[in-house]
């Protein structure tokens, strides 16, 4: 299983990066997690390109705000089902992902209705997916 997020804005903060990067090392002899930032242009139609090109051939998860919300566990049987698959999770910049984007994507994700700055969205989704992997394999992390 491969897995593919792609930000649509650069990650600058060192701690988050580091951390992300410590989630995606517990988890790298069961799947490989690649994260790929660009810098923003601010056209979405070249933002639109940029992001179905990194995300051809993977199945796409929009993380936006209006997105189905899902507890963990319920991420976790998600997750699951999709094992055979290879997933791309788009996270939007400062103006977010656009709606014509959205339309590509086969599920939109919502993290909480709280808006988070992409940095943050990273984070949260990077334990969510770790944290899906303890839930299936019943280790004790997810307590
Ligand atoms: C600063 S936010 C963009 C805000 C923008 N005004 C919008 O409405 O999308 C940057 C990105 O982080 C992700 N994000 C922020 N909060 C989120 C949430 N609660 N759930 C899912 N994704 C979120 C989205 O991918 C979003 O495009």
């Amino acid at each position: 299983m491969k897995i593919r997020i792609i930000m649509g804005s650069k990650i600058n903060n060192r701690c988050l990066k580091d951390m992300v990067n410590e989630y995606a090392k517990r988890l790298s002899s069961v799947m490989e997690i690649e994260i790929i930032d660009f810098k923003s242009t601010g056209n979405d139609v070249k933002e639109y390109e940029k992001f179905i090109k990194l995300s051809e051939g993977f199945y796409r998860v929009a993380l936006a705000v209006e997105g189905k919300q899902l507890d963990s566990e319920s991420f976790a049987k998600w997750f699951e089902g999709k094992q055979n698959k290879n997933i791309a999770f788009l996270i939007g910049g400062a103006k977010g992902l656009s709606e014509i984007l959205k339309k590509k994507c086969n599920e939109l994700f919502s993290l909480s209705k709280l808006t988070f700055a992409h940095e943050h969205a990273l984070l949260l989704l990077s334990e969510q997916i770790y944290r899906a992997y303890t839930i299936i394999q019943g280790h004790p992390y997810h307590k």
